[in-house]
């Protein structure tokens, strides 16, 4: 593989990447070329705010080329454009050869919840102390524990969910048996102890990769509903409740019905005050509403959507971002 390497700017970058896309990059990224100096910017957009640009101020356009010879004509072809006059050639370059599954699997280490709860990917033995895992690997859709408003409604299920070691038994009943809740592995996990079902029934609503459904099933929920407008979140929870041997619904959104006594919910502050009714809606009567995505400037504006259904509380904090709780 040949990597082509180009400075652009801002106004540029748009073009320079549509034109490598149709002369066969195998794939194009973009980075500040200012990153970790002074210079260095932020770009974000946020849903209900303007999308955010293309690219920086002065971007570093990478490349990659099945050949030499293919980034060499690429190059060539930009550098006959009009629109590539005030861009830079910065190099044409080999890829080292690389063990691309390794490297990706090193960036995913387990992740502590609490001191006896931890997300552990599939190539890695849990750790000695954890009494209670989730087994899950990257895919596609968000949600693997890495992510600091997850980890905060994962603590608050450990916090208010059955005791730790919580039987299959324990989730929901209409379906065959199932083997156990026990991941396999090297840990000695206690043996199911409690059928306990403080979270009762529970609705993850937004639930990417089921994390929280899981998590919820694992800690004792008797009953559990995980909806979310992405089709293929859907079908990633299914997968990864297969994996971890509970039972839950998976759907889009519709499939939410009835009253929970948990409802949970990790999605963004504005979807989260849109959604302000329906969550309420679904939370029976001393029932949970657990909120997150919810950055801590926008506690006071959560606050005045939910205020005619419930009295929302910062509850945990983490790098940035809160848990919002009400007893409904
Ligand atoms: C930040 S991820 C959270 C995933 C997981 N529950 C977790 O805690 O890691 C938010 C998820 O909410 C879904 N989502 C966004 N808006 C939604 C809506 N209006 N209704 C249902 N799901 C929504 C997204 O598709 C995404 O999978």
């Amino acid at each position: 593989m040949f990597e082509l390497i180009l400075l652009v700017p801002a106004d540029e970058v748009e073009t320079i990447s549509e034109a490598l896309d149709a002369l066969d990059a195998l794939s194009v990224s973009v980075e500040d070329a200012d990153a970790e100096t002074p210079a260095e910017q932020a770009l974000f957009g946020e849903p209900g705010m303007p999308p955010p640009k293309a690219g920086w101020e002065r971007s570093r356009v990478v490349s990659l080329f099945a050949t030499e010879a293919l980034a060499i004509d690429a190059c060539k072809l930009l550098q006959a454009q009009d629109f590539f006059a005030c861009c830079t050639l910065v190099a044409i370059q080999a890829v080292p050869e690389q063990d691309w599954v390794r490297l990706t699997q090193s960036q995913f280490s387990p992740v502590e919840i609490t001191p006896e709860f931890w997300i552990v990917p599939t190539w890695h033995e849990p750790p000695a102390q954890a009494k209670q895992l989730i087994r899950l690997d990257p895919g596609l859709a968000f949600g693997t524990g890495t992510h600091p408003t997850t980890r905060m409604c994962l603590r608050w299920i450990a916090k208010n969910g059955a005791e730790q070691g919580a039987s299959a038994q324990s989730v929901r009943s209409d379906g065959p048996p199932l083997a156990s809740t026990a991941p396999s592995g090297g840990s000695a996990l206690r043996e199911a102890k409690s059928v306990g079902a403080s979270l009762g029934r529970v609705l993850d609503y937004g639930c990417g990769s089921g994390i929280l459904a899981i998590g919820a099933a694992k800690f004792g929920a008797v009953d559990i509903d995980a909806v979310d407008i992405d089709e293929a979140a859907v079908q990633s929870t299914r997968a990864n409740a297969e994996a971890n041997h509970v039972r839950l619904n998976a759907g889009l959104p519709e499939k939410a019905a009835g009253l929970y006594q948990t409802v949970l919910a990790n999605i963004l502050a504005t979807p989260l005050k849109v959604l302000a009714p329906l969550l309420c809606a679904h939370v029976e009567k001393g029932g949970n509403l657990v909120l997150a995505g919810i950055l801590d400037r926008q506690a006071d504006e959560l606050k005045a959507a939910y205020a005619p259904w419930c009295a929302l509380e910062v509850t945990d904090q983490e790098d940035g971002w809160i848990l919002m709780t009400a007893r409904l």
